[in-house]
């Protein structure tokens, strides 16, 4: 398993992932492998989210020779992905390949940039579009955004996801995370895990990540 516990969050520590990550982190990439690499990392995180945290059931299974004992991922039929327009749909484009049959809701949530940060370090958050499924007391739900920064966005967006029921399990995965997001949602969804392939070093005056790796969305549909 490579995924490590660090308190308030959980490290993803696949080396492709990390790998991947370095391509996203680089200034040199550009658009399209950009786009391509949130889906790559997509892809590694639902596996290693499958291998670490989904539980396995061994099954008979009849091979044209004889009858042996296989093992089956449980719950994959009971998987929601929740994507965070705007950059986290390559990310949710990967993620899918790992969990083909998720439902899958969708929310618009960004951050009023233009207000600036708050005093208590936080965003404005404007949601324009909310479309999500009815959640059950089986489900495994992913919320994918790639980065956290502040986790004003996330905040606002697991206030939305709890009025859609209670699941089994309530997960926030990002590619990179700062310190001051994941103590926001350690403070507030103290039952939610967050899972990334990074934790970096801080936010700057305009809240962005650093070292990590720009504007997501910006970088992934390239606007500026
Ligand atoms: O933790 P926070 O401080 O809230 O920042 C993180 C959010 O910022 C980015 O989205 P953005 O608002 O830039 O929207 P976009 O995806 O449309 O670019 C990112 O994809 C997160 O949703
Ligand atoms: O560093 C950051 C912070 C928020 N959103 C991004 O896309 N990048
Ligand atoms: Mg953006």
């Amino acid at each position: 398993m490579t995924i490590e516990d660090r308190g308030e969050a959980k490290l993803l520590t696949h080396a492709l992932a990390r790998h991947t990550l370095t391509d996203l982190r680089s200034v040199e990439t550009e658009q399209v492998a950009f786009r391509k690499g949130l889906v790559k990392l997509g892809r590694i995180c639902g596996y290693e989210i499958i291998d670490g945290i989904m539980e396995t059931a061994y099954e008979t299974v009849q091979t044209p020779l004889t009858e042996t004992t296989g093992e089956r991922v449980v719950g994959m039929d009971d998987v929601v992905i929740i994507n965070v327009l705007r950059a986290a749909t390559p990310f949710v484009e990967g993620l899918l390949k790992a969990f083909p049959r998720a439902r899958q809701g969708v929310i618009s949530a960004s951050r009023d940039e233009e207000g600036g940060m708050d005093e208590e370090g936080a965003f404005d958050i404007e949601v324009d579009y909310v479309k999500l499924p009815e959640i059950t007391p089986e489900d495994t739900v992913i919320i994918a955004d790639p980065m956290l920064a502040t986790g004003s966005t996330m905040a606002t967006v697991l206030e939305y996801v709890r009025e859609m029921g209670d699941p089994a399990r309530l997960l926030v995965l990002s590619a990179v995370s700062a310190p001051e997001g994941i103590v926001r949602l350690d403070e507030q969804f103290p039952d939610v895990d967050v899972l990334t392939v990074a934790i970096d070093d801080h936010l700057d005056d305009d809240g962005y990540i650093v070292p990590g790796l720009g504007d997501a969305g910006d970088r992934a549909f390239r606007t500026t």
